[in-house]
């Protein structure tokens, strides 16, 4: 290469959430690759620094119609060819939230249109935040993906653990035909790196070897240029991408500048995790729960907010809507689903752009709709990708000049005390 040509970027992957998006760029990041994060769909002219390995393509695709989902994903990975790269991922949800009229069935088949591939794999699996697969059944921790927490999701409640029986009404007849099960045995049996038949695979697996055979198997594989899944995969795939050689080892530091701002930590996400995360933070640190009833009605003034943010003098502050499934239910039956989520997602994100217009220039968020709905309304296109606070929640820097920080959580992750221990790691 000489010293003027642009090094091209190995992998180009695409979330249909932006948790999603940053839980998988810190895995790429831990296997050796150096990690932007796009947010929305690529415009063209996005400027890319010339050492990235890979770059994370976050969407908010995970409950919007089938129709955007595949035009935003498609129009996606045009972009992400046109950067040159060369292997592609579909990342979603470790407790593969979707609903039968889902998309991830849908957007990987147009994926795989696009690429002129047939094949594929679909492996959710995150063995460090307990999530594992056996015999095509999705784990949490202990529990079936069905009997745990996630069937009271407020958007994609999972009533069915088996990922044969979810993805077949997600996909065309033929290809619901060639879904095939590689259990552990049928994995293992396999010499690593050896060609795999063509199929479109669920892939067991339960802890991070299975995943280091996975990778061995699919990673740098021809024949499967896309690859479908959760963030655990990433890392091991970033280290096959090392071992090949297919990376120019630079400089892979990841600069983050702290900032004299204060934090807000916003939590619109309802599960049971975030719930506690909460309890544990209110014991040190000023917290308000805002009224949904007053936000689905548009009573509720971000300005008020703001006000009482600033009577805390404090340097962070935490302000939530999450709640309790019956309470969840309940709103819902009274505004509606759909309305009552875009109504506290919009208001939590006029709070976000208040807050940071008053100088609060460090922002966790909740949840994977709302931090899509904060990080969208607040016009953050690209950040540069940095240490975790726990695992799959990087804390990340946003490219826009006044060098705002932000983490994304996922609903399920981090232990209870997970927001205390970002303010640690922010401030
Ligand atoms: N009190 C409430 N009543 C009804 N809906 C709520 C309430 N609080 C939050 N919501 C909505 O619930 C949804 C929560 O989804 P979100 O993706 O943000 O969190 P999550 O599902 O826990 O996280 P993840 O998708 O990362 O697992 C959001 O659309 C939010 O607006
Ligand atoms: O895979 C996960 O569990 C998370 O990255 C996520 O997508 C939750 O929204």
């Amino acid at each position: 290469m000489t010293v003027n040509e642009k090094k091209k970027p190995i992998l180009g992957a695409i979330a249909d959430d932006f948790t999603g998006a940053s839980d998988l760029a810190s895995f790429l990041l831990k296997g050796g690759l150096k990690v932007v994060q796009i947010n929305g769909v690529p415009s063209q002219d996005i400027e890319l620094a010339d050492d990235v390995d890979a770059i994370v393509v976050a969407l908010k695709s995970r409950t919007c119609a089938i129709n955007q989902a595949i035009s935003d994903s498609t129009a996606s990975l045009a972009w992400l060819q046109q950067q040159g790269c060369q292997k592609f991922y579909f990342k979603y949800c470790s407790t593969f939230d979707s609903t039968s009229e889902g998309n991830i069935g849908p957007v990987t088949q147009a994926l795989l249109a696009k690429l002129e591939s047939e094949q594929t794999i679909f492996c959710p699996a995150l063995p460090v935040n307990g999530r594992t697969v056996y015999q095509g059944h999705l784990f949490v921790f202990e529990q079936l993906l069905s009997d745990s927490p996630l069937r009271n999701h407020p958007l994609t409640p999972m009533l069915d653990s088996n990922l044969i029986r979810l993805l077949q009404p997600q996909l065309a007849e033929e290809n619901a035909q060639r879904l095939q099960l590689m259990n552990l045995a049928s994995l293992h049996k396999r010499p690593a790196y050896q060609k795999v038949e063509s199929a479109y695979w669920v892939v067991d697996c339960v802890n991070d070897n299975d995943l280091e055979k996975i990778a061995q198997l699919f990673a740098t594989n021809p024949d499967y240029p896309l690859l479908t899944g959760g963030s655990g995969l990433g890392e091991y795939m970033a280290r096959e991408y090392v071992k090949a050689g297919w990376l120019q080892q630079s400089n892979t530091s990841h600069k983050i500048t702290k900032n004299d701002g204060k934090t807000l930590i916003l939590a619109g996400s309802c599960s049971q995790a975030t719930r506690k995360q909460i309890d544990v933070a209110r014991t040190q640190v000023p917290t308000l729960a805002l009224d949904v009833d007053a936000i689905a009605t548009g009573q509720l003034d971000p300005a008020t907010v703001l006000g009482w943010i600033n009577m805390q003098h404090s340097e962070a502050v935490v302000l939530y809507t999450s709640a309790e499934p019956e309470k969840v239910l309940a709103a819902q039956a009274q505004f509606g689903k759909e309305q009552v989520s875009e109504k506290i997602e919009q208001c939590l994100t006029q709070i976000a752009k208040l807050a940071r217009e008053n100088n609060i220039l460090n922002i966790v968020v909740a949840g994977g709709e709302t931090s899509g709905a904060i990080v969208s309304g607040l016009n953050l296109t690209a950040f540069t990708v940095g240490q975790s606070i726990c695992p799959g929640v990087p804390v990340m820097q946003s490219h826009h000049a006044d060098g705002l920080i932000v983490a994304l959580k996922s609903g399920n992750f981090g232990d209870e005390n997970f927001f205390l221990t970002a303010l640690e790691t922010i401030q």
